[in-house]
């Protein structure tokens, strides 16, 4: 049996994923686990994409590695972008949204620039990883978060702790 569900946190780029996933972590016992480092640590890339300026994660090795994680349960996955993930590795998916001029300031501050800065406001702007998250699960695993703020977040972690505390009785852990 699984010690705990699989949570998954996905949206662009500067949204706030590992923020709330690393706070999630502390404050629910849950393991984080960022896809982005998970794929650097172990080399999981397959060539270099020119035009979005970003290595190109190499899938199947991806989900290898995660598969005996997701079995194990009680994971946070993080990561900007999904269709690749099966269904059933998830038991909620949180979509994090941000304002496009907050986006613009965070990317900008963490050095993107140029095409790579406006490719990725543009992308929130389209609403593309939200509608990937809703294209790729069923519609009531999907949950779209504001990311604005601080008290967003506090919003958010009390929203995700309260359901965390009803999987939990429900699957009588
Ligand atoms: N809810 C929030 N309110 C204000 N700032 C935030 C919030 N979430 C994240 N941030 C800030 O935005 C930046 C990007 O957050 P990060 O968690 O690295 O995003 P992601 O993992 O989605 O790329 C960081 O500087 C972080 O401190």
């Amino acid at each position: 049996m699984k010690s705990g569900p699989n949570i998954l946190l996905t949206g662009t780029p500067g949204v706030g994923k590992s923020t709330l996933g690393q706070q999630l972590a502390e404050r629910t016992g849950l393991e984080w686990i960022s896809v982005g480092d998970l794929a650097k640590d172990n080399n999981f890339f397959d060539g270099y994409d020119d035009e979005r300026d970003c290595p190109i994660l190499d899938d199947d090795k991806v989900l290898d590695e995660l598969e005996d994680m997701i079995e194990e349960g009680g994971k946070i996955i993080d990561y900007h972008g999904c269709e690749f993930f099966p269904e059933r590795f998830f038991d909620i998916v949180f979509v994090l949204r941000t304002n496009n001029t907050i986006l613009y300031d965070r990317l900008a501050a963490r050095g993107y620039q140029g095409k790579k800065l406006e490719d990725n406001v543009t992308c929130e702007i389209m609403n593309v990883l939200r509608d990937e998250a809703q294209d790729s699960y069923a519609e009531q695993l999907v949950h779209e978060l504001p990311s604005n703020t601080i008290e967003d977040m506090e919003n958010n972690l009390e929203r995700i702790m309260l359901w965390l505390a009803a999987w939990k009785r429900d699957n009588g852990c």
